[in-house]
């Protein structure tokens, strides 16, 4: 029956355990069982005729468990003003709830037999299940919860699957670590080897001796986490944590983990904790004696809180280290996106929309102009003899005409008006919904600044540089693509060249000729 998932419980509260499982339970001679005092108060307390004497009554047959009540009773947990000696008196103030629990808790302890356990530790079990059990209910008054008898019967009664299983599988407990700190191990464990962990087996258990359901409900499920249990079981599932971290032989490794968790989870902060430590330390010698538990080592919960805080830290400042290099990288990247989105985008010596760009753009407007039949113009611009101009005064010189020629082109761009460089000394300039008279005027300004414009200087002397313009233009869905535009654009500017250069020419593929 291998699985390492939880074994769900039914919403109804019965608790579905794996039939094998069930069966070799159920034929176990040597389960834990309650005496028969426990047997009539659980009955009762499911009775809703039942009253506080009938209970006080049934209590009074055993005498050691009424002397425990009434030490309960007159403890500091319940800080009375005047002791009481009387059963009735220690259950009407203990309550249904907690004297259910020390009927629970004693009657297991007393009447289990340790003859038949075979691989747990019982001193470290029960150690956990009364830390558990006392931090529950100290959470519980600390958040102002009112079911803190419930809480602290649910705690202490958590783990009571764990002595089934070892009563019924003696080898599963075997392959523990002698000091498994860690209750996860535990769990995973018997999930790995029964389909299901002893929390399903606790509830099956607590089912069969008749407990109420809150109870059942409450062992089936607490082992559930903190981001996932409900609000009902958040304080038991806190308190077991709590409970690992003060048995744990590290305490201040657990503690630091579990500090931010309650603050999350339960807005518990470390004074909080501080106070429910310091509560535990001087409440569990009482209780242990009361319920005949071997006393849990000393625990000095002020110096492994410190410890806590000190480790938190470190490891937060490692976390901010982390998270500051994180952030630089991502600054990094951020920026060489930029870069290559740029690259991308723009010519490198122009600092102007570069072909590809270009090409990507027009074709949008393209498809924009095809769909809502608006017109689009393009201008084909050829910078004159330009391999001369290299030829006769160097590379260097064209660059720089090339980069003014690039500022005077910025300076005629707009919204309606985009372009860029083509390659080479070609540019190119879109004009969305624009008629065949704008682009004409826009081409012509251009002309008349670059003769105004001197493109370079050398040796005192101004250096002017003339363009053959091509424009085309569609005004009715006349082309076929965005290519086509740019062809015809490049048809114009070369029957400008063969027209002498330095002029502008509208080609007009319908008609054939130039306009
Ligand atoms: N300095 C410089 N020259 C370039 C650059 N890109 C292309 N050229 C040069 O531009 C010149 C273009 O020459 P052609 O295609 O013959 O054109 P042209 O000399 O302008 O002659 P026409 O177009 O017929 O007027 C070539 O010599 C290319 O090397 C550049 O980025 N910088």
């Amino acid at each position: 029956m291998p699985s390492s998932q939880p074994q769900p419980v039914s919403p109804s509260g019965i608790v579905t355990l794996p039939a094998e499982l069930k069966t070799r339970l159920q034929d176990c001679p040597t389960l834990p069982s309650l005496p028969n005092v426990v047997m009539q108060v659980i009955a009762l307390a499911r009775s809703p005729d039942a009253s506080l004497h009938d209970l006080a009554h049934s209590l009074e047959q055993d005498p050691a468990l009424t002397a425990r009540l009434l030490a309960l009773a007159n403890s500091v947990l319940y800080s009375p003003a005047k002791a009481t000696e009387s059963c009735v008196g220690a259950v009407s103030r203990l309550g249904l709830d907690a004297t259910l629990s020390v009927a629970l808790g004693f009657g297991l302890i007393k009447g289990h037999d340790r003859r038949h356990a075979w691989r747990l530790n019982y001193d470290h079990f029960w150690q956990r299940s009364l830390v558990s059990a006392l931090a529950s209910h100290r959470l519980a008054t600390q958040t102002e919860r009112r079911d803190t008898g419930s809480l602290f019967t649910i705690a202490l009664l958590q783990d009571i699957g764990m002595l089934a299983l070892d009563a019924t599988l003696p080898e599963l407990y075997a392959e523990l670590p002698t000091q498994a700190d860690d209750h996860s191990i535990v769990i995973e464990l018997e999930r790995q080897h029964l389909g299901c962990d002893h929390a399903c087996v606790g509830a099956w258990l607590a089912d069969q001796w008749g407990l109420p359901e809150r109870l059942v409900d409450g062992i089936a499920n607490s082992h559930a986490t903190l981001s996932t249990c409900s609000h009902q079981n958040r304080c038991i599932i806190a308190a077991s944590l709590i409970a690992d971290a003060w048995l744990s032989t590290t305490p201040a490794i657990p503690f630091a983990d579990l500090l931010p968790r309650l603050l999350h989870h339960l807005e518990f902060d470390s004074a909080n904790l501080g106070n429910l430590l310091t509560a535990l330390e001087s409440d569990l010698p009482s209780l242990a004696r009361l319920f005949e538990i071997t006393q849990p080592p000393a625990f000095d919960s002020h110096q492994a809180l410190l410890e806590a805080k000190q480790l938190l830290h470190a490891h937060n400042l490692r976390l901010n280290e982390a998270l500051e290099q994180q952030r630089q990288e991502l600054e990094y990247l951020r920026h060489r996106h930029e870069l290559l989105d740029h690259r991308i985008r723009f010519d490198a010596l122009t600092g102007l929309y570069n072909r590809a760009y270009l090409e990507e753009l027009l074709n949008e407007l393209f498809l924009t102009a095809k769909r809502e039949r608006s017109a689009l113009a393009v201008i084909f611009i050829d910078l004159d003899h330009f391999k001369q101009l290299n030829d006769r005064y160097g590379h260097r010189l064209g660059d720089e005409v090339l980069e003014n020629f690039a500022e005077l082109l910025r300076g005629l761009l707009s919204t309606q008006v985009q372009g860029g460089r083509y390659g080479g000394e070609e540019f190119l300039l879109i004009l969305p919904d624009a008629p065949v008279k704008q682009a004409k005027l826009v081409a012509e300004t251009m002309s008349r600044r670059l003769a105004d414009t001197p493109m370079a200087t050398v040796d005192g002397r101004t250096i002017h540089v003339t363009a053959s313009i091509g424009i085309a233009h569609m005004g009715c869905n006349e082309f076929e693509n965005a290519h086509d535009l740019i062809h015809v654009a490049d048809q114009g500017m070369y029957m400008a060249k063969r027209g002498g250069r330095a002029r502008i020419s509208h080609f007009s593929p319908a008609a054939g000729k130039r306009q």
